[in-house]
């Protein structure tokens, strides 16, 4: 007993000297101050644990921003984030130093409490050189040429929603886009006979499967984990951990089954398809693999490519429907440049510019991924601070894209920022994809996704919002709307 009050008191002394510490350090760094002695331990998550329903974080911190300048600081527990939304700066982290991805963030994507989820895979490689090698080999995947057969899937998945949509239609059945959305884009990454995707045969959006609870709950996980401190400390969090740990691991099995299943198809000479694991496999044939690194990729892939664009499809919807301007535009430009066509190719969606605009602006007031972060790995000075090594600097691309200093009426949705002829859009301040090396693979995969998506969802139906539905975000890791678009 004594030895256990013992450590519990050195523990609780290191933690305070820590803090301390920590919070000297950064002393010279304006931003938000912290109530008392809870302040002094958990910093500000108190100030997000207070948030009113209608914001998430990054409103809050949108709102230190204006209040204490470009370059700010707060706490999180036993950590400290440096915050900017200066445009130069970030220039800086993301291009001309390419700072690396801080461990502090995400070895809980990679780890989260220990567990291997994400491991090693594309989102998460802290190893520089070993991402580098794997990110040249999935690079073609992503490009032009390859862009263009996954139209067809798009086509095809977007297609079987439509006509799911139309029977609730007709049955006069309310509609929650979000989760129909999350079903497509899980079909679609599953899908069967792409060049990516995992040629996985399911059907999410007819039938249930548990797939989908996988990747939603295991998002959900990582902000909890993030931003509650207790988790680890109680009963109700343990069991929590338990159910949550046993997700993670559903979902790797899954991974498992499906990279053996192909081996032994490899092996037998039987027909393969040219997808994201034969292209893992075929990465890794001359080396020593580990299975557990190739289901870090395939767990990755379906993390960072399915729910992401859900929420734009979402978001755009959920805007849109509250501007019968906009939404007349859009169906004026369906019409005049390709009228009722299906089968939707590459030049068609070119077309449609101001759709472009529509999922642009959506983008901005909706930026799907809450924060980036990086590791200063040098000394650093910005806007007159000292910046210590090893600090963890995070941005937004929805801080920026929602600051009025960037992006004027930034509550609007305004779809006419993008048009090319007014593009006033200032550098570095619009970075849904994020900037540098370590941008996303998926980005036109996703942008044409939710175009071919969008494209055939205002051809086919006339649509009333539910007015007595939430309009404000919710953040659960990616950044949805919390009324699920009725
Ligand atoms: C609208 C939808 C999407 C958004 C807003 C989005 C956003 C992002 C952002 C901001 C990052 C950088 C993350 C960081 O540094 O922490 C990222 C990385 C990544 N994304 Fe996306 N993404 C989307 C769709 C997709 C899709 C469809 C795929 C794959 C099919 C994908 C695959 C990836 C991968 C593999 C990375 C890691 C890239 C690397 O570090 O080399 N994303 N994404």
């Amino acid at each position: 007993m004594s030895i256990l009050i013992g450590s519990s008191f050195a523990f609780f002394g290191y933690k305070t000297l820590k803090i301390y510490l920590l919070r000297r350090k950064y002393k010279h760094i304006p931003g938000p101050k912290t109530k008392g002695i809870l302040g002094f331990y958990l910093g500000n998550v108190l100030d997000i644990k207070n948030l009113p329903k209608n914001k998430i974080f990054p409103d809050l911190v949108a709102d230190w921003v204006s209040q204490y300048g470009h370059v700010i600081k707060f706490q999180l527990s036993d950590r400290m984030v440096v915050f900017t939304i200066n445009p130069e700066i970030i220039k800086d982290i993301f291009i001309t130093y390419n700072f690396p991805k801080h461990h502090h963030v995400y070895s809980i994507f990679g780890f989260p409490l220990g567990f291997r989820f994400l491991g090693n895979g594309l989102v998460t490689d802290l190893d520089n050189q070993r991402w580098r090698h794997r990110r040249n080999l999935f690079n073609p995947s992503f490009h032009k040429q390859a862009l263009m057969t996954f139209l067809e899937e798009f086509n095809i998945k977007s297609d079987a929603l439509m006509a799911k949509l139309r029977s609730m239609a007709d049955k006069n059945q309310e509609v929650l886009i979000l989760d129909e959305a999350n079903n497509m884009t899980m079909d679609v990454i599953a899908s069967v006979g792409l060049q990516v995707g995992f040629s996985m045969d399911i059907d999410s959006i007819n039938q249930d499967n548990n797939l989908k609870g996988y990747v939603s709950k295991s998002l959900e996980g990582f902000n909890k984990i993030l931003l509650d401190p207790f988790l680890k400390f109680s009963i109700s969090g343990w069991s929590y951990i338990k159910t949550y740990k046993h997700i993670l691991k559903n979902l790797r099995d899954l991974g498992r089954y499906q990279i053996l299943k192909r081996i032994e198809s490899i092996k037998d000479g039987s027909y393969v398809s040219d997808d994201l694991i034969t292209i893992m496999l075929k990465n890794n044939q001359n080396e020593e693999f580990e299975i557990e690194d190739l289901i870090d990729d395939f767990v990755s892939f379906f993390i960072a490519g399915q729910e992401t664009t859900a929420n734009v499809i979402a978001a755009a919807i959920l805007e849109v429907g509250q501007k019968p301007l906009i939404l007349k535009k859009i169906i004026e430009e369906i019409k005049n440049e390709i009228g009722f066509k299906t089968d939707l190719k590459f030049e068609d969606l070119t077309k449609l510019k101001y759709l472009n605009c529509v999922i642009k602006e959506t983008l901005r007031k909706w930026s799907i991924v809450p924060f980036l972060s990086r590791k200063v790995d040098m000394p650093l000075k910005l806007l007159g601070f000292d910046i210590p090594v090893g600090s963890n600097i995070q941005t937004s691309s929805y801080v920026s894209g929602n600051c009025e200093e960037f992006f004027p009426n930034p509550t609007h949705f305004i779809p006419e920022r993008f048009l090319c002829e007014k593009d006033e859009i200032k550098n570095y301040t619009y970075f849904p994809f994020s900037l540098g090396p370590r941008n996303c693979i998926g980005q036109n995969f996703a942008q044409i996704e939710a175009k071919v998506c969008l494209t055939k969802f205002f051809q086919n139906f006339d649509f009333e919002l539910d007015p007595k539905q939430i309009f404000y975000p919710a953040q659960h890791t990616t950044i949805s709307p919390a009324g699920r678009t009725k």
